[in-house]
C-alpha cells in the first residue's frame, strides 16, 4: 500500500496500481456548507495490494467510514478517482456501479445482515442466485469446510450463534471470489472468542485464498490480524504499519490522540 509518509510508517515500496485490488487517487469529500463544512477526506491517495488484508484505523471522526464507503462505491467523493480490480469506478453510471459492486465486491458488516427465513446455505448463495449465476459447488464446499459451517448449512440464522452467523456472512462474501471484501467492524457484535474465530478466518481467507480484505476497526486486537494498518486523522492518511502487535498499534493510535 502507499500513502503519505509518517513517523509511524514502516518503509514499503510503492504498489503499482495494476496489482492493486483497490486504489484511490486524491480523494476529497466534504459534508455541509459554509462554516459548518466538515472535510471528511482530504487528498487521500492510497493503494491496497491484491491479496492483502488491511485494517483502517484512526480516531472517531477521522474519515474511516467515509473512505470505506467511497472505496466500495457506496458513496461518491467530491473529487479524485477510485479503481476496483483495475476498473475506474469514478463516474460509472449507477446501474454499472451496482453490477460491479454485486459481482466484484463483498461486504461483512457489524450486523450480519442475514435473511432470517433462509437457511445458512441459501443465505450464502443468495447473491449468486440474485445475479442469475450458478454456484461453484466445489468452491462452496471448500469455503464451508474452512469456515467450519458444513454441519450448519440447513440451519436458519436464529439457530446459529453470533460467530456462526458472521461466518455465514463471510462465506457469502467469499463465494463470488470478489476483488475485495470490505469489513466494517465485522467483529463489533461478537464476544471475544467468536470475534477471534472470525478474524482468524478472514486472515486465512487472505493467506490461503488470496482474498483482498479492507477492514475498518477501532480494535487494535482485530487490526493485529491484518497484514498492515493504515492510520487516518482529520480526513488524511497519516501513517501505516506493517503487521503489528495490538500494543504497537495502540501506541501508534495514542500518538494520534485516539
Ligand atoms: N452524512 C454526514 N453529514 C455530515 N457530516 C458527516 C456525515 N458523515 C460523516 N460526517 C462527518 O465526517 C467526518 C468523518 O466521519 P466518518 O464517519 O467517516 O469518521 P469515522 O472515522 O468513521 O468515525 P467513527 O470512528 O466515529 O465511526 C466526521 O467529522 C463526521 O462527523
Amino acid at each position: 500500500m502507499t500513502s503519505h509518509s509518517s513517523t509511524a510508517a514502516a518503509p514499503s515500496s510503492p504498489t503499482p496500481v495494476s496489482s492493486a485490488a483497490v486504489a484511490a487517487v486524491s480523494l476529497n469529500k466534504s459534508y455541509g456548507r459554509g462554516n459548518t463544512t466538515v472535510q471528511a477526506l482530504s487528498d487521500v491517495t492510497v493503494s491496497f495490494p491484491a491479496g492483502r488484508f488491511t485494517a483502517i484505523m484512526g480516531p472517531s471522526g477521522s474519515g474511516k467510514s467515509t473512505l470505506m464507503h467511497c472505496l466500495a462505491g457506496l458513496d461518491t467523493a467530491d473529487s479524485g478517482s477510485i479503481s476496483i480490480g483495475g476498473t475506474d469506478i469514478t463516474g460509472l453510471p449507477d446501474a454499472d456501479l451496482t453490477r460491479l459492486r454485486r459481482d466484484r465486491v463483498g461486504f461483512v458488516f457489524q450486523s450480519f445482515n442475514l435473511i432470517p427465513t433462509l437457511t445458512a446455505e441459501q443465505n450464502i448463495t443468495l447473491p449468486v442466485a440474485l445475479a442469475g449465476g450458478s454456484v461453484d459447488r466445489e468452491w462452496l464446499t471448500q469455503i464451508c469446510t474452512i469456515l467450519g459451517l458444513t454441519d450448519r448449512l440447513t440451519h436458519r440464522p436464529h439457530e446459529l450463534s453470533g460467530g456462526q452467523q458472521q461466518r455465514v456472512a463471510v462465506a457469502r462474501a467469499l463465494l463470488t471470489r470478489p476483488d475485495v471484501i470490505f469489513g466494517d467492524e465485522p467483529t463489533g457484535n461478537l464476544d471475544s472468542r467468536s470475534g477471534a474465530e472470525v478474524l482468524s478466518l478472514l486472515r486465512r481467507s487472505s493467506s490461503e485464498m488470496g482474498q483482498s480484505i479492507i477492514m475498518v476497526t477501532h480494535d487494535p486486537v482485530a487490526a493485529s490480524y491484518a497484514d498492515g494498518v493504515i492510520l487516518m486523522q482529520d480526513g488524511r492518511l497519516v501513517g501505516e504499519l506493517d503487521r503489528s502487535t495490538p500494543e504497537a498499534i495502540l501506541a501508534a493510535l495514542s500518538q494520534l490522540g485516539a
